[in-house]
Formats: C-alpha cells, sequence, structure tokens
C-alpha cells in the first residue's frame, strides 16, 4: 500500500477535458475549454483574473459539473465521489478545513492513517513533510498561529502529503516570499519526476517557468467589470 507523503507508484494519468464550460443563468464561468495532459507531465494554466481558471481546475477535479463537455483522467469521468479516483487527485483549490484544536503535526497524523500510513514511520514521514516545506518548527503550532504564508505553507504541506499521482493546485504561489515560491517549484519538479502529473493554475511567470511543461492561455481580454468601468468612464 502506498504510505502518505509518498507519490503513488504507477505514474500519473493522462488527463483530457473537450470542450467544458460552466454558465450559471447569465454568467458565464468558463468559455468552452479543452485541454491534454500527458502523464507525469506538468500543464499551467494562465489568464486574467475572473477568466475561469479556478473553475476549469474544479472541473478537471470533479468537483463541479461542466455545463457542457467531459474530461477523463485516464479511463474514467472525472468525479469526486469516485472512490479510485478519491486516491489519485489530491487538489489544492481554496483552504482545506483545518481543526482548531488539532496541531500541524496533529493534521498530517490524521491524513497518514485516513490514507493508510505505516503507524511505526508515520511521526518521522510528518516532520519530514513539514520539514520539506520549511515549517518543521511551527509542528506544535495550531493552524489559526500561522501567518499567512505559513498558513499557505501548510495548506501545501497538507496537500502534498497524502498519496496522489495528478496534483490540481489553484495558485499554489499565493502569499510566498521568493524563496519559497522557488521551494514550491523544486518540490513540484521532484513530484513530476517521480510520475505525478501536475495542473496548476498560476500567476508566477518564475513558478511557470520552473514547472510548465505546457502552458494553457485562457485568454488576457478585458473583463466584463472592465468594459462596465470604461463605458462609465465614457459617459
Ligand atoms: N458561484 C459563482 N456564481 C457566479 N459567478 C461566479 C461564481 N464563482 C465564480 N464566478 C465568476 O466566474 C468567473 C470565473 O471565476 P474563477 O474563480 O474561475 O476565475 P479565475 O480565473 O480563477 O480568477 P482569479 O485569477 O481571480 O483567481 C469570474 O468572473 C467569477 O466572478
Amino acid at each position: 500500500m502506498t504510505s502518505a507523503g509518498e507519490a503513488a507508484p504507477t505514474g500519473g494519468p493522462r488527463v483530457v477535458a473537450t470542450g467544458v464550460s460552466k454558465v450559471l443563468g447569465e454568467v458565464t464561468l468558463l468559455a468552452p475549454t479543452s485541454l491534454l495532459v500527458e502523464p507525469a507531465t506538468c500543464l499551467v494554466i494562465r489568464g486574467r483574473n475572473g477568466i475561469g481558471k479556478t473553475t476549469l481546475l474544479k472541473i478537471l477535479a470533479g468537483l463541479i459539473e461542466p455545463t457542457s463537455g467531459e474530461v477523463r483522467i485516464d479511463d474514467r469521468p472525472a468525479d469526486e465521489r469516485d472512490q479510485t479516483l478519491r486516491r489519485r487527485v489530491a487538489t489544492l483549490l481554496g483552504a482545506p478545513a483545518a481543526y482548531r484544536d488539532l496541531t500541524l503535526a496533529d493534521h498530517l497524523t490524521l491524513i497518514d492513517a485516513t490514507w493508510g500510513g505505516e503507524l511505526a514511520s508515520c511521526e518521522d514521514r510528518v516532520h519530514a513533510a513539514l520539514d520539506q516545506l520549511g515549517i518543521g518548527d511551527l509542528a506544535e503550532r495550531f493552524p489559526h498561529e500561522l501567518s499567512s504564508g505559513q498558513g499557505q505553507l501548510f495548506r501545501l504541506a497538507v496537500t502534498l502529503f497524502r498519496p496522489s499521482d495528478l496534483l490540481i493546485l489553484d495558485e499554489p504561489e499565493q502569499r510566498l516570499d521568493t524563496q519559497k515560491r522557488d521551494l514550491i517549484g523544486s518540490l513540484l519538479r521532484d513530484r513530476q519526476r517521480a510520475g505525478t502529473t501536475l495542473i496548476v493554475a498560476s500567476h508566477d511567470p518564475r513558478l511557470t517557468e520552473a514547472i510548465a511543461g505546457e502552458v494553457l492561455d485562457l485568454g488576457w481580454g478585458p473583463s466584463e467589470l472592465a468594459d462596465e468601468a470604461d463605458d462609465t468612464a465614457d459617459e
């Protein structure tokens, strides 16, 4: 059985999205989009604020249903309720649930137990995972005792620690200083070399340069809100 903190040994899946879009009432959250991510490669998704990057990641992870189109992760439709996919796909999409009365080390220990990690080596692996992200000295802190950047490192630790061979990350660089962004770039490259497939939305050119095999630009044009603001300014 795969232990928490290790990539699944079989190699990451191929991800194919065909014409996926999301529309809620009058609002288009994501225009029709297609992509292909080969196993153990990294796709970085870019584009202006509000273009639909997070929406696309949620669709790829099977967290929300597209209005049109479909996503396949290897031969399976993306669906977070699919147990086989849940064992493979780790996501950082918004803040994962954190328990106020559990320390950072407690959180990782809980994750390890959930995914069947070996009990005897759990403590060592938990501390190694926190050390790897430069927050080993915060192991006994509670989540609400962290700075915003330390909180982001904790969320990354939680995401990277559980077994997965497909990582879907929304702006992993958020709130991090340059050194930590470089660290994340290096950790993600290592995961890719170990066989993990990566799909990452990012606004950081340096991180993109460090990890991207392919880049998908969703668009850089003005948003409707910007259009409306321009119209108002013209009046
Ligand atoms: N629940 C919702 N209801 C209506 N519109 C929404 C909802 N969630 C998001 N949107 C809209 O959908 C669009 C896409 O949002 P999304 O979060 O996917 O963009 P993004 O590219 O990730 O933006 P950012 O770079 O700012 O993180 C935005 O215009 C947003 O306002």
